[in-house]
């Protein structure tokens, strides 16, 4: 996946020092693409992250006619103007690693009245169905029609304003919403909306553009449809996420990383944790130090969550710390049913984690009940030697990585691409932070 050979041997046992700079969000930047579909005019975007998933939508954007450029490092030109000129009916587009060619089907249907979306990539994390993304298409309007290796969707009469109750606050189905009913005739009225800042600031570019949203208490977002929207200018949200496993790295290997275009306000949950933890954080104007105490750290109970919550993607790195804190932690895991595949990696380095079906530590959560390991309780602190591992997906992956870095001895990490999904240049970040490491191939 784009890195010779895949493979990292690590020496680990040395702390990571120095300061990384943060682009923008995985998780906007890619929707934020997918959004310039909608506009009249280009639109550009800047801070853009050399991801694989970028490049993953960039080549959809291609397919669909967007002409995509970038003359600067990280500033992005979005043209839609060819979109209806490179329409065919039978387009063989690949979805690659990534769950974002769902999101054009609301952009598509508008600009081209159809649209065929191939069966989706993302992280093997639990079973991920897109039933709400079909069911919220469908109550605008839309004709889906499941294929052998995708979905073919069409909208005979347009697609019109409605009343949507998500039964839980999906990520991707607020912005289905959002990418779709911008551009639908009459008012949406969304309820259950998930409020991620990736989402506010999804939202800040459609408001760019010409759309009429408002977001309301207890998610629920008004939008009014506009007949027209224009491209837009902006500079996407710094990725809290690369930054929160930045966090949990210089903790794992008693490090001092100073993140750099990290924002305390999006991280207002992680850095609760952090401090209980016993990490140490300073707040600059353009960035966060983030650093270990020196003295022992502290158990945790954590449940992940919808935003404000404490975010999943932050768990797997973190959890690599936690093998390291005096005493039990236990991470419920509540927004993916298999979050903890992981785990075995870490125990074969010598960590002490029990992964189980019950709902520990917290609320009883949807997966309860089931077959389905998703709370683990860490008992530490463990010392953690080398091991030949292989990276499941990409926290894991990360996790993986930091867990290598902070072990006694010699670790091979294969599979490790799958990081680039979702952390700019992560080889040159660890040797500006001093690892030791070789890149087999
Ligand atoms: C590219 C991107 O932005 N990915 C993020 C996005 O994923 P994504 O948008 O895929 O995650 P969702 O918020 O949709 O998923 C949350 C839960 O809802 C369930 N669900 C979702 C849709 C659906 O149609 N049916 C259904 O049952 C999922 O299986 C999961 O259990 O939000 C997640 C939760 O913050 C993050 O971990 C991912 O990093
Ligand atoms: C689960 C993740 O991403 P995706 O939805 O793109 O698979 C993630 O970023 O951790």
């Amino acid at each position: 996946m784009g890195l010779a050979g895949d493979k990292i041997t690590i020496h680990g046992g040395r702390p990571l020092n120095g300061r990384i700079e943060l682009k923008g969000a995985k998780n906007l930047v890619t929707k934020a693409m997918v959004a310039a579909i909608l506009g009249e005019t280009p639109s550009v975007l800047r801070d853009v992250p050399d991801i694989s998933d970028v490049r993953v939508v960039r080549g959809l954007l291609d397919v669909h006619g967007v002409k995509v450029t970038s003359d600067e490092d990280g500033v992005l030109t979005l043209d839609p103007s060819n979109v209806e000129s490179a329409h065919m009916a039978d387009i063989d587009a690949h979805a690659g690693s990534s769950r974002i060619p769902i999101l054009f089907c609301g952009p598509l249907l508008h600009r081209l009245g159809e649209a065929f979306i191939p069966d989706l990539g993302g992280c093997r994390i639990g079973d991920r169905p897109i039933d709400y993304h079909l069911e919220v298409l469908r109550q605008f309007g839309a004709v889906v029609e499941k294929q052998p290796s995708g979905i073919r969707m069409s909208a005979p009469n347009g697609l019109k304003g409605t009343k949507v109750h998500l039964p839980y606050p999906s990520v991707g189905a607020t912005e289905q919403v959002l990418l779709t009913a911008v551009r639908a005739e009459g008012i949406t009225e969304l309820r259950g909306a998930a409020i991620e800042p990736e989402i506010m600031d999804l939202i800040n570019i459609l408001q760019k553009m010409g759309a009429i949203i408002a977001v309301d208490t207890d998610r629920v977002i008004r939008i009014e449809g506009v007949e027209r929207l224009e491209g837009y200018s902006h500079t996407a949200l710094f990725d809290r996420n690369e930054a929160a496993s930045w966090a949990a790295a210089a903790l794992a290997t008693e490090g001092d990383i100073f993140v750099g275009g990290a924002r305390q306000a999006e991280m207002l949950t992680f850095l609760n944790v952090y401090r209980k933890v016993g990490g140490k954080f300073d707040i600059h104007d353009d960035g966060i130090r983030f650093y270990h105490p020196g003295t022992e750290l502290n158990p945790v109970i954590i449940e992940t969550d919808v935003h404000p919550g404490f975010m999943t993607d932050w768990q797997q790195p973190l959890v690599v710390a936690l093998t390291k804190a005096k005493g039990v932690s236990i991470v419920h895991e509540t927004v993916y049913e298999q979050r903890f595949g992981f785990v075995d990696a870490l125990v074969e380095m010598g960590a002490t984690i029990q992964v189980h079906k019950e709902c520990l530590g917290g609320q009883a959560c949807r997966f309860g009940q089931r077959n389905f390991n998703h709370s683990a309780v860490i008992s530490g602190p463990t010392k953690l030697h080398g091991a030949d591992i292989v990276v499941p997906d990409l926290r894991g992956g990360f996790s993986h990585l930091i867990a290598a870095l902070s072990a006694e001895g010699t670790s091979t990490v294969s599979n490790v691409g799958i990081i680039s999904r979702g952390y700019e240049k992560f080889i040159t970040k660890l040797e500006q932070l001093g690892a030791d490491f070789v890149l087999e191939g």
